[in-house]
């Protein structure tokens, strides 16, 4: 039973919406439920009890309840969750409005009118909540002040209507307030969240994708070429002789240099490719659908702009090279080892008088 109940209420729900928009289905599928329940149950009974207009106008809520979740259900789109939200508040609203007509069983039906308020809010939001409840309390005042005469079947007081409209006004006023501040702690939580994720994925100095965000980067490259059967490279640089310019000029020196240097790099790659922090003094470029001796000529002419232009630092000109080591990666070798070949390139540029883009061949 609990878990006919819970699927139910997340039917609709999916990973990749966001969490409001997965806790509104819920919410839509969690009302509609208690709606048609209790509409049935109430409508079925005044079928019973031979009070046939109130047991269509019941019986009919509860079909556009029911309606209204399967709308959401059916179509999954966000305009069909507009309809399906859309529906469901003009349904309350109409029902409540012709329970006030009417004056449902006892003339209770008044009571019902407290619900209107914080469902509009949760729905439709702060700004359209308001608007919608105007108009529902525009259309409740003409009721009870100027077509009394001519719409109301059942009968209340004055001071039954007017302090009705009161107690409405106020639920109202506080349904709103609260759904203001519900709302503006969602976006505080929502944009902390963000700023997080950016933090875990960012590299502090240089402001560059970090280690995890690089390995990120690259599943979903090696994701995507699984899929294309394209190809694409990867380089891992590593700045030469770099812990003599932290001996020489100090550690703030050297943080200046990899700041300078991570801007260069970035400035003359596309738009499409990933520059990354890739440890202390070792950055990851990947390119997408890129061969590696295209990948070589664009470090190519890094390497030649980082040798020739001097790097000011604390006023000194500093000479600063870099090596670097590429490999194509395509779907048959395994990601992990693509790299390591990067690496073993980087090595072998290292090892031949640095300075240099070696490109990893097994021979
Ligand atoms: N200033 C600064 N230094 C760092 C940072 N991360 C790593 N390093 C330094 O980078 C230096 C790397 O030195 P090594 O691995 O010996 O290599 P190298 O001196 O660059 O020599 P080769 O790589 O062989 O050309 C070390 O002294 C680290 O302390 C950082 O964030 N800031």
């Amino acid at each position: 039973m609990i878990s006919i109940f819970k699927k139910y209420v997340t039917s609709g729900v999916k990973h990749h919406y966001k969490d409001e928009t997965n806790r509104r289905i819920m919410v839509v599928n969690l009302f509609s439920a208690v709606g048609v329940s209790i509409t049935f149950f109430l409508g079925i009974r005044a079928l019973l009890a031979q009070e046939l207009p109130l047991a269509i106008i019941l019986l009919t809520a509860s079909v556009v309840f029911a309606l209204s979740q399967r709308i959401q259900i059916q179509f999954g789109t966000r305009r069909s969750r507009t309809v399906s939200i859309t529906l469901l508040i003009s349904c309350l609203m109409i029902l409540v409005f012709l329970l006030l007509v009417t004056g449902g069983k006892d003339n209770t039906g008044p009571l019902w009118i407290y619900l209107v308020p914080p469902v509009t809010m949760f729905f439709a939001g702060v700004v359209r909540g308001l608007l919608a409840l105007l108009l529902f309390t525009i259309a409740c005042t003409l009721l009870f002040f100027v077509f009394d005469e001519s719409l109301l079947i059942a009968s209340y007081s004055y001071a039954f209507k007017s302090r009705l409209l009161y107690s409405f006004l106020t639920v109202t006023f506080l349904s709103a307030f609260y759904e203001y501040s519900r709302q503006k702690s969602y976006d505080i939580a929502l944009d902390l969240s963000e700023q997080f994720e950016q933090q875990a994925n960012h590299d502090h100095l240089t402001k560059l994708v970090n280690r995890r965000g690089a390995q990120t980067a690259l599943e979903r490259e090696y994701a995507r070429i699984q899929r294309s059967s394209n190809t694409f490279s990867i380089a891992i640089a590593d700045i030469d002789r770099f812990k003599s310019i932290n001996d020489t000029y100090g550690h703030e020196a050297g943080d200046e240099v990899l700041r300078k240097i991570s801007r260069t790099f970035s400035a003359r790659l596309r738009k499409q490719d990933i520059l990354a922090r890739w440890g202390g003094e070792e950055f990851m470029f990947i390119f997408p659908e890129t061969s590696a001796s295209e990948a070589a000529n664009v470090l190519e002419a890094l390497r030649e702009v980082l040798s020739f232009a001097p790097i000011a630092i604390s006023d000194h000109d500093m000479h600063i090279t870099s090596s670097f080591g590429v490999c194509e990666i395509t779907s048959q070798i395994p990601l992990a080892d693509g790299i390591r070949h990067a690496d073993m390139s980087l090595y072998r540029a290292k090892e031949s008088g640095r300075n240099k883009v070696v490109v990893y061949s097994d021979r």
